[in-house]
């Protein structure tokens, strides 16, 4: 195959080394990439391609780092953001280290049930809950709700007063900052339709805090994901604390903040802050507004998702062609955009490697591109690969937001998931087969 000329937006090598975690490495001669001591190609040997692969250790090591900066400086939760991986083992992995979770729908719920937590303590988020999941949840004895707008604050209400089981609520509020990310992942500015706006957001802590079902619990703030810059954290928590002294004004006393997620990860080059430079500045200055008000410092939780799980998982896939068009070279993989939906929908960056580094293989400038019908069916643009039929790939920081976003168009089942946990390598999802995509629409 030609190589194609190099160019600026040529990705040089199949990996950047950066974006390898500490529990992601290149072992042995030839160079094979691992997580812990796994070796990849043997798993996609026994397991088959596509194939997410996560290392345990590196979610425990991120979970840990969230729970180490906040120790002994506040009463903290963190709530996992179960959207960004919700396979049940990771749920029981991130429960026995102390989790709490953020859901939005009642099959969220349901999975960390299934993972043996305990809803109280999940925090249900979401625009949209209907009547049956706010039931489900009170039913279940979930934590709290984070209320999204003032229709849903009277929902809950009715709900609760039906089952006589009175419910926890927190506003959601939306404080207008600019979370500098992409578009599509911004949720705390007025035109994104997350939240409450701080200007009405008086009148229905006013409702709740009068309703005999209704118990206010605290306020939360999530304002966007993959964020690479602190400050607008700190923009939000100020318009939060100031929202708390127009409400101590009415006799509404907030003892519960609930800052949200969103830390961004490494995909290529991003210096993403960690949690140690954030949280303990978040807690300290809410500490001294307390202090200076003359209140006791409130329980605070956190939501993070992608920050836990996105680099501990990779996507592996098998390369069934080489392809040449005019003058693009394509690398035919068997994953696709319904397996990692991520390029496609924001032209995001993964980073891609052969699992063995062979020298003096030649190279070639590639697109990796999946089977599926679309022309957006993209893993990446422009990397230089030395790869023939039959390597496999893998496609790096898959672990957030990967197989949750899975779908089957073009009727191809989901791909089959293994985690690497404690020296042991457990498959954790099988693979979807032809006869799981048919069961819903048989023998109706
Ligand atoms: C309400 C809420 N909390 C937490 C998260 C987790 O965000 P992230 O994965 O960026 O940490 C999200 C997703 O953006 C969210 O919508
Ligand atoms: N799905 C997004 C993140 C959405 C966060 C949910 N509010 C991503 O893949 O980056």
């Amino acid at each position: 195959m030609k190589p194609l000329q190099s160019d600026s937006t040529v990705q040089n090598n199949q990996v950047a080394p950066s974006s390898l975690s500490r529990h992601l490495q290149f072992l042995g001669s030839p160079a094979k990439l691992h997580i812990e001591h796994a070796d990849l190609q043997s798993l996609a040997t026994q397991f088959g391609t596509p194939l997410y692969v996560y290392s345990g250790a590196e979610i425990r090591d991120a979970f840990q780092s969230y729970a180490q900066a906040c120790k002994g400086l506040a009463e903290v939760t963190i709530c996992y953001a179960v959207k960004a991986n919700s396979n049940i083992h990771i749920l029981k992995l991130l429960a026995d280290e102390g989790a709490g979770f953020d859901i939005v729908s009642a099959g969220e719920l349901a999975r960390i049930i299934a993972a043996g937590a305990s809803p109280a303590k999940a925090v249900f988020a979401g625009v949209g809950k209907t009547v049956e999941e706010i039931t489900y949840a009170l039913n279940q004895g979930v934590g709290c709700f984070n209320v999204e707008s003032e229709q849903e604050m009277h929902r809950i209400a009715e709900v609760a007063e039906k089952l006589g089981k009175p419910a926890k609520v927190s506003l959601r509020v939306n404080p207008d900052v600019d979370a500098k990310t992409h578009p599509y992942i911004s949720t705390g500015l007025k035109e994104n339709k997350f939240g409450i706006s701080m200007q009405l957001a008086p009148r229905v802590y006013a409702f709740a805090n009068a309703h005999p079902f209704l118990q206010v619990h605290g306020i939360d703030c999530h304002i966007g994901s993959q964020l690479t810059d602190a400050s607008p954290y700190f923009d939000a928590l100020d318009r939060v604390l100031a929202l708390l002294d127009q409400l101590a004004t009415q006799g509404i006393h907030i003892h519960h903040l609930d800052l949200g997620g969103g830390i961004g990860i490494r995909y290529r080059d991003e210096t993403p802050p960690k949690p140690a430079d954030v949280l303990p500045k978040l807690i300290e200055k809410i500490r001294h507004w307390a202090a200076q008000s003359g209140r006791a410092m409130p329980s605070l939780s956190f939501e993070p998702g992608r920050s836990i799980v996105g680099n501990a998982g990779v996507l592996l896939t098998q390369v069934e062609f080489l392809k040449q068009n005019e003058d693009k070279n394509f690398a035919i993989v068997d994953a696709a955009m319904n397996d990692l939906m991520r390029p496609a929908m924001y032209e995001a960056f993964h980073g891609v490697t052969p699992l063995i580094i062979e020298q003096d293989k030649p190279s070639a400038v590639y697109d990796v591109v999946g089977p599926v019908c679309e022309s957006g069916d993209w893993l990446a643009r422009n990397r230089e690969l030395a790869v023939a039929p039959g390597d496999v790939l893998a496609i790096l920081s898959a672990g957030a937001y990967g197989q949750t976003m899975a779908s089957n168009y073009n009727s191809r089942g989901r791909a089959a998931e293994i985690l690497i946990d404690k020296g042991q390598v457990r498959l954790i999802r099988k693979r979807e087969t032809i006869e799981d995509q048919l069961r819903c629409e048989q023998n109706l």
